[in-house]
């Protein structure tokens, strides 16, 4: 018997099958295994919204536990949620050396409902279960074999090996392999087991109800006969099913996978454009993300150049990547072989013969273009040059070439080995090859790659403009840095913009208001101003800059350290005088402000220039902005993304806040709503996947 993703039919065709094989004295011992080498995915998520057709699941699993013949399951691929559910309702489970087990319904916004929360604790215990079905992790065979997840692991032909064994077990007494009759181990400091894994699950949901949910089932596996639990799991899941953010979850894990078929204004797309192999790549300039970029590429296994002309910082950066790769590969219990991919050099010829160059130098656009010069001059034909410019224009550097179709952006986000974001920033010189060859390295890479147009700051960055701007504006109105973190960590946000502002440094932004001719100059002694070209500014930020106050790295920011370097943020009393007196200064008034005004002042902020990016043409849908957000800037993964977000609180609502909030403050044009939110609300408020339709009929007729 084969299948794919147990959707109606194929669940039709288990309980039509088995029956069968029960019935027939011929059949002393049954089989499963799946199709093409999977043993079964799980359920068909696309089936969750519709009317579920079918066997149900559940009393599926139990006829098959129930059987009077041993019941074998062949998994080979990946047996996973309803999928590894189906084969702990079996008597005996052999996996193949590579095969992968889990159950990931938590990432969907679920719990195992066909019996995993019961049957897992039975059978591993519940530390184990809890760990599996609360992170939903995959296991490979090895893992699961060693957890008492399967019974055995076969090297070569899972279905030959199932069916030999199941011969063997054939006139065995099958009492002993119902895992619904067993007892739940329980361990002895039960209370405090279930007390410390509600607390690490709350820590680390950032509000996400799923994981919660989990623990409750297995708590019910270890307290109740297996029947009960069985409800607790049913009632459990049944809130979950219908909920906002198992709507979100799943959508993202489709938006996800949407992203990767990419594809750009001019038509090209991933599935007609072939990317180039890449066996040699480079990367120039060794800070903080070059390093990351060495290290991410030496992992893929390719021959790395790592250049940095200044020969301090290339010793250093030599210890630093080897530091790094050598902590990767005793994490994964390898051996450092990606050290021995990595040569050094401080001659920017030594790129020469490679197929790909990284440049992450310092972001400096006359620097930038500089090496980009010589680039051009030093690679052989046909090399792709690559960026890691935040914010700085593609194409100009683009135009420093002799062939800027070669020239993409390549955005990383620090620590470039270890997030997963990549934004590939396409000109309207770079050719479709150039995309399809940077999205293909970077998913070779481990990286989530989104292709997005070129403007400033793209689609991440030039969105978080407004959402610090709403930030800013508040402190000067009322608010105080703890009470604008606390609305948006309690929303989901690992860290407040505040606190996110002290990690990465006052210092980045200034630089950039400094470029854009934003920061008045002695600010300290004289009265800034809080205007620029007829638009709202606040000089909070430039005026901690002036004193030094750069965040963690020097003790002091927006909250203070007690050490430049310290990561925990205390309230910091000298920056609420500051506050007050920069108020009274201003003749501003304070006025209470709550944690509602807060999230829509940032969040719409952020979500409306979501909407002009749409608009632009920037990002070619929402899933794309969504999953930069999800992946690049901590937004939480139960929330959707700011564009599902804004789909879920309801167009027309964040149309009548943005209207509010512009009325309120008109010398703030990030508040003033875009024509494409208006557009989409006249059009009755479609859901998110068909936000493209709208968009196009817009472009249409620009
Ligand atoms: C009420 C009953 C509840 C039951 C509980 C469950 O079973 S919930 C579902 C649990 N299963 C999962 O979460 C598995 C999700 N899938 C994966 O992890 C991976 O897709 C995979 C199975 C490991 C295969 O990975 P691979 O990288 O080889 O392929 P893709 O991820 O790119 O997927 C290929 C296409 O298949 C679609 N798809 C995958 N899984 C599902 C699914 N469970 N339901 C619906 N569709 C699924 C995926 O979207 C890809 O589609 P494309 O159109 O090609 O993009």
């Amino acid at each position: 018997m084969c299948f794919i993703l147990h959707s109606a039919a194929v669940r039709q065709g288990i309980v039509d099958t088995v029956k069968r094989a029960l019935g027939d004295p011929k059949v002393k011992s049954v089989v499963i295994c799946g199709q093409n080498g999977i043993f079964c995915g799980g359920a068909d998520i696309k089936e969750f919204g519709t009317n579920m057709s079918g066997p149900p699941l559940v009393p599926m699993i139990h006829a098959i536990e129930a059987a009077n013949k041993p019941v074998v399951a062949a998994i080979e691929g990946s047996a996973l949620g309803g999928g590894l559910e189906l084969a702990l309702g079996c008597h005996y489970r052999i996996a193949h050396s590579k095969a992968r087990l889990g159950l990931p319904e938590v990432s969907l916004g679920l719990l195992p409902a066909a019996g995993g929360t019961q049957r897992l604790p039975r059978l591993i215990g519940v530390p184990a279960a809890l760990d599996l079905i609360t992170t939903g992790r995959h296991v490979a065979a090895a893992e699961a074999l060693q957890l008492g997840v399967v019974d055995r692991v076969a090297e070569h032909s899972t279905v030959d090996a199932a069916v030999k064994f199941a011969l063997s077990v054939a006139a065995k007494p099958l009492d002993a392999r119902r895992i619904s009759t067993y007892p739940c181990p329980c361990p002895s400091d039960f209370d405090a087991l279930f007390e410390g894994a509600m607390q690490k699950v709350r820590q680390n949901a950032r509000g996400a109800i799923a994981p919660v949910a989990c623990v409750q089932a297995v708590r019910a596996a270890a307290t109740r006969p297996y029947l009960q639990g069985m409800e607790r799991e049913k009632e459990l899941m049944a809130t979950l099913f219908t909920s906002g953010q198992a709507r979100a979850l799943q959508y993202c894990f489709f938006a996800q996978r949407a992203v990767s078929k990419w594809s750009m204004p001019n038509g090209a797309r991933w599935d007609t454009s072939k990317p180039r192999p890449v066996h040699k790549a480079a990367v120039i300039g060794l800070g903080t993300m070059g390093r990351g970029i060495a290290v991410a590429l030496a992992q893929t296994g390719l021959s790395v150049v790592a250049v940095e002309t200044q020969e301090k910082q290339l010793m250093e950066a030599k210890q630093a990547v080897s530091g790094m790769l050598e902590r990767g590969a005793k994490r994964r219990g390898l051996t450092p072989a990606a050290l021995h991919k990595i040569s050094y050099s401080h001659d920017i010829q030594a790129v020469a013969d490679v197929d790909l160059v990284i440049e992450a130098v310092f972001e400096d656009m006359a620097l930038k273009k500089k090496v980009f010069q010589q680039l051009s001059a030093v690679c052989k034909p046909g090399t792709f040059l690559c960026t890691n410019t935040s914010a700085l224009d593609v194409d100009h550097l683009a135009s420093q070439t002799r062939n800027p179709e070669l020239v993409v952006g390549m955005h990383f986000f620090a620590p470039a080995h270890v997030m997963k974001l990549l934004e590939v920033v396409y000109g309207p010189q770079s050719s479709p090859q150039a995309v399809a060859t940077a999205m293909q390295l970077g998913k070779k890479m481990g990286k989530v790659g989104v292709a997005v147009g070129n403007c400033r700051g793209f689609v991440g960055n030039r969105m978080l403009k407004p959402y610090i701007e709403q930030a800013f504006f508040l402190l000067e109105e009322g608010a105080t840095p703890e009470l604008v973190d606390r609305a948006l960590e309690e929303f989901g946000f690992p860290m407040g913009v505040f606190r996110m502002s002290d990690l990465s440094g006052l210092d980045v932004g200034w630089r950039v208001r400094k470029g854009d001719g934003l920061v008045e100059s002695g600010l300290a002694s004289g009265q800034p101003t809080r205007l620029r070209e007829g638009r709202r500014y606040s000089p909070l930020g430039d005026l901690l800059c002036e004193q030094g106050r750069f965040g963690q790295k020097t003790g002091r920011g927006w909250y203070q350290y007690d050490q430049p370097g310290s990561r925990v943020a205390r309230s910091d009393p000298w920056f609420h005088s500051f506050l007050e007196e920069y108020r009274a200064r201003h003749g501003l008034v304070a006025r209470r402000i709550d944690h509602q005004e807060v999230l829509e002042r940032c969040l719409y902020a952020l979500i409306n220039e979501g909407f002009r990016i749409l608009e632009d043409g920037i990002a070619a849908g929402p899933e794309d902005i969504d999953i930069i957000y999800v992946f690049g800037y901590g937004w939480p993964r139960h929330r959707g993304g700011p564009m599902f977000y804004a789909g879920m609180v309801g167009l027309a609502r964040v149309l009548e806040r943005l209207e509010h909030y512009h009325q309120a403050h008109p010398d703030v044009p990030y508040l003033q709503p875009c024509s494409l939110l208006r557009r989409l609300v006249a059009s009755g408020s479609p859901p998110v996947h068909r936000w493209r339709e709208v968009i196009k009929k817009l472009h249409s007729q620009l």
